[in-house]
Parts: structure tokens; sequence; C-alpha cells
């Protein structure tokens, strides 16, 4: 489905639905609290039928009672359980969002700020859970008794229920054209939002720079704009809701007014009893209420178009690969033939060739925007070529095989990004279930064994989100010994010294020499005083390779 096309809420939300069990349940539910409902207006009537004219039956009066109950009873069983349906709904179709979204290609991903995508993924989907609960239970309750009332009424006098009739469906014309307006409202009111959202986001994780920097009244400025636009559409919502209200309102009354009007005179005259003009004026709330709940219904399913419309754009990112289990293939060789990436327009790799290689220690250098990372972020299948292949094992890689290429890679990144989790749940990412000793292991051969001692061997340990429990080069040890917790055939380091002293990065240097005696280990470095240690060194200038030295060491590449 297009992203342009706005897709009914119903229809989007139909493959996260309950089962039709759930529905009967609930329509079984609704249809009994309706039918007790619409009884005690009846045995209202013979009771105070009796009671007018002096008798009085206790069996009647207990009967009452129990319907009371009853009718309470089964309508709270009804709204529980449409609001487990509704829930159950939302967290569907969020588990759907949370899965895409973590699968989709990562260069579309990177047109998003994360606090916004996870805005909508919260935010947008709670319209549709309103609806999917709350209302609809309204709306099949609503729908059932109007109907039901409706009969009950053109018997007891089918003039007088035209009339009331009347009045009410002009409130309801009324209120049509607020709700139609609602959709394409809420969809701005969401992405302002979710726009709020990433910049709140943003003020309070870079709050050291934004007071280092005096920035706190630009914030200010931007925080009072943001929120003003925010207040202003939801004014606007509000005051197309509050209308309804108060339609309604004048619908009923005007309806009361013509019943007591006429009902006083047929009393008057005898030809209607006082049983019969309370249950008319009981089974008047039976059909405004209806009404009501139809018209909000209505007005919130319009913004729950809008919210389906919204979040269907997410769905439509595409996926970076099929989803498929790793199999278990060694990476024996790694090639890149051809290679072309542009991104936004920009080409990052011109027709890049790379040896092939199997193990052995390769350094790749070259000016800073050269496209080392890029090349990097290729081998690893984040992004995808527009021409040429990434060979392994001599074979071009598909997009299937993504997954089992990851399996038997390991990735130091340029900028170590660590959860706000437990330093074994950063360590352990992927693998989880990892013994602590394969943990403590990976830890010491990064070098942080002072680390470790220091924080008492404690692998519980949360990292806060901003990480300062690690130093600049501890947190590229830190992602260094992540790399290292996990099987690999080709270790992948960006620039992993850049944060080092002296005597930490020739440690670094000694374990990466030891890995590539058996492993393929290519490592982005501007450190020219470490290319003696390598067996190749690869430049790269302007996306192509403009240098290949294999060095002297044992030339394994
Ligand atoms: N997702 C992206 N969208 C747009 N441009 C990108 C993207 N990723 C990388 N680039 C661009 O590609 C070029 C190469 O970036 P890359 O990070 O690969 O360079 P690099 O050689 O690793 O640089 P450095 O040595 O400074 O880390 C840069 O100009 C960068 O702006």
């Amino acid at each position: 489905m297009s992203s342009e096309t706005t897709p009914g809420a119903f229809r989007f939300v139909r493959a996260y639905l309950p089962e039709r069990r759930a529905f009967i349940g609930l329509l079984a539910l609704t249809l009994l609290a309706t039918v007790l409902e619409l009884s005690v207006p009846i045995v209202a009537r013979d009771l105070i039928d009796q009671l007018t004219v002096g008798s009085h039956d206790l069996v009647v009066t207990s009967f009452l009672a129990l319907l009371v109950i009853l009718a309470a009873l089964a309508e709270y069983l009804a709204s529980v359980q449409a609001s487990r349906m509704g829930l159950d709904t939302v967290k569907g179709l969020r588990f759907r969002l949370i899965g895409h979204l973590v699968r989709a290609q990562t260069i579309n991903l990177h047109q998003h700020h994360s606090s916004e995508l996870a805005a909508r993924v919260m935010a947008d989907s709670e319209e549709l859970n309103q609806v999917f609960s709350t209302d609809l239970a309204a709306l099949v309750g609503g729908v059932l008794s109007f109907v039901a009332v409706l009969g009950v009424l053109l018997w007891l006098d089918w003039r007088l229920t035209l009339v009331i009739l009347g009045c009410l469906l002009g409130g309801a014309i009324l209120i049509t054209p607020i709700a139609l307006s609602m959709s394409g409202l809420n969809k701005q009111i969401l992405q302002s939002y979710a726009d709020l959202t990433r910049q709140c986001s943003e003020w309070f994780r870079h709050h050291e720079l934004v007071k280092v920097y005096g920035a706190d009244h630009q914030v200010d400025v931007q925080a009072r704009q943001s929120l003003q636009q925010y207040r202003n559409l939801a004014l606007r919502e509000a005051r197309g809701l509050s209308l309804i209200g108060p339609i309604s309102n004048l619908a009923l009354m005007a309806s009361l007014i013509i019943l007591i009007a006429t009902s006083t005179y047929w009393i008057a005259d005898g030809s209607m009893t006082m049983g019969t003009f309370t249950a008319f004026l009981l089974y008047l709330f039976g059909l405004a209420f209806p009404l009501i709940s139809m018209g909000m219904f209505f007005a919130n399913y319009q913004k729950a178009c809008g919210a389906a419309a919204r979040l269907q754009t997410l769905l439509d990112l595409p996926f970076e690969s099929p989803l498929k289990t790793a199999a278990e293939d060694n990476i024996s060789a790694l090639q890149v033939q051809g290679a072309d990436l542009s991104l936004n327009g920009q080409r990052i790799l011109r027709q890049l060739q790379l040896p092939r290689m199997h193990k052995g220690l390769v350094i790749i250098s070259g000016p800073s925007g050269s496209g080392k990372t890029s090349l990097f972020r290729v081998l690893l299948g984040l992004y995808a070529l527009d021409k040429g292949e990434v060979r392994v094992n001599d074979v071009p890689l598909q997009a299937e095989q993504l997954a089992s290429l990851r399996a038997r890679m390991a990735w130091v990144e340029q900028e170590p990004a660590l959860f706000q989790a437990t330093v074994r749940d950063n360590l352990c990412l992927g693998q989880p279930g990892i013994a602590s000793e394969l943990v403590y292991q990976a830890l010491f051969e990064a070098g942080l064994e002072p680390w470790l001692t220091r924080i008492g061997g404690n692998l519980e340990l949360p990292l806060t989100e901003q990480n300062h429990q690690l130093s600049g080069g501890e947190k590229q040890r830190f992602a260094l010994a992540r790399a290292l917790v996990r099987p690999f055939d080709v270790l992948l380091l960006d620039e992993p010294t850049s944060a080092l002293d002296k005597a930490n990065a020739q440690q670094l240097m000694n374990k990466l020499r030891e890995i590539a005696k058996h492993k393929l280990v290519l490592m982005i470095s501007h450190d020219k005083s470490l290319f003696y240690l390598a067996d190749q060194v690869l430049q790269m200038e302007n996306g192509q390779l403009a240098e290949s030295a294999a060095v002297g060491r044992t030339a394994a590449v």
C-alpha cells in the first residue's frame, strides 16, 4: 500500500484484531447488557402504574432490582472485554511496528529521528486503541440499543417517536462535519507531538552542551514555539470535539420538551398512563446516548484514520533483507568488486575494488570523507550498493545471506554506541546467555581489567544514557570487548586507537596481531605509525582505492 493512500483504520488494524471468538464474546455481552437495560423501563412502568393505583408487588420490585444489577454486571464485563480487545490490537500493531523498524533499511531510518519514531509507534497507535476498545464497545451497544429502543417506542407511540427521532437525527447531522474534520487535524497534532518529543529528547540528551554554550534561552524560544503550535492544534481539536456534547444536549433537550408537552396533554385526556410516560422518558436516553456514542465513534474513527495513514508510512519503509535465520557458514574470503554507492545524491564509493582477503591485518587509511566508514557499512550489508558486489567466499553476497554474514562478523564502530542497559546486556548484544567467564575474558582481552576492578567486577552495573561510567578510550575498548565476546571470522574496527594513549594503543595492536594470525582484521586508521604492523595497507581517496601496499609482515592477505 502506498503512503499516499489513507487506509481505513479498520483495514489497517485488521491483521492485529483479536480472533472472531473475542468479537462474539463482546457482542454477546453487549447484547445481554442491552436487553437487560431495555427491560428496566418496562418493569419500571409496571411498578409505577401499580404505585399510582396504590398497590405494591414485592416480586416486581425485586425483579427490577435484579435486572438493574445484572445489567450493570453485563455492562462491566462488556467494557472489560472491549478494553482487552483494544489493548491486544494495539499490542500486535506496536509489535509489528517495532519489528519492522529495527529491520528497515538503514538508509531510510537515517532520515528519521529515533525519538520521533518512538513517539509515533506509541502515540499514533494509542489513537487506534481508543477506537477499538471503548468506542467500539459503545458503538456495538449503541447500535443494538438504538434499534431496540426505536422498536419499543414506535410500539408505544409512533407519532411521538418520529418527532423525537427527528430532533436527535438533526443533532447527528450537525455533528457529522465536525467528525469528518478530525482526520486531517489529528495527523497534524500527532506530527506536532512527535516533533516535540524529538526536540525534548535532543535538549535533554545534550543538556551539557546546552548549558556550556548558554543555549538554554534558545531552547526556551524553541520550546515555547513548539508547545504553542501543539497547543493551538489541540485546541482546534478540542473546540470541534467540545461541540459534540452541547449539540447532543440541545437535541436531547428539544426532544424532552416535545415529549413532556405532548405527554402532559395525553395524560390529562387519559389516553396515556404515567407509567408509559416514565418508560418514554427512560427510553429517550436509550435513543440519545447511542447517537452520542455513534457520533464519538465516528469522530474518533476519523482521528484513527489519520493515525493509521501515518503509521502506514512507517510500514512502507522497505526491509533490508528477507527475514532469515543465520546459517553457520564461515567466511573464508572477502572481496569487493566495482562498488558504486550514492547516498542522498552524493557519490560515496566509485568503482571501488578491494582485493580478495582471507586473514591477516589490513589497515584502511585515507582522508576524512573518503568513504572508509561507508565501505564498512557496505561490508556489513547496512548500505546496499548501486553497482558492483561484495563477494563472500568468492560468491556475490545476496540480501538473504545478510544474517549469516553478520553472524560471522564483529564490528567496532567509530563512535561506540552503548545501550542504557547493564554492562552484561551491552556486551552480550545478540548473544544472550553467554557465560560470565567469557564476558570477563573479553573485557580482559580488550584491556579493561583496571576498569572492571573499579566497578567491582559487577556485570549487572547499569550504564547511563551518557555512559559516564566509561572514559572515551574505555568506551572504545568496551566496544572491542563486545566484538570479542562473539565468535567471528572478520573483525571490523573503525579507528579503534583514536581515543587511546600510546601504551593502550600498543596493547590493542598486539591483540589485533594475535587475532590476525587466524582471522581477517580490517581496521580503519589515520595513524601512520601503526602501518608497519599491518599485513596490507589500503589507501582510499574519493571513494576509490588509491593505493595498496603489502607491508613486511606475514602478508597473509
Ligand atoms: N547516510 C548518509 N547519508 C548521506 N551521506 C552520507 C551518509 N553516510 C556517509 N555519508 C557521506 O559519505 C561521505 C564519506 O563518509 P565516511 O564516513 O564513509 O568517510 P570516512 O572516510 O570514514 O571519514 P572519516 O575518516 O572522517 O571517518 C561523507 O561525505 C558523508 O557525508
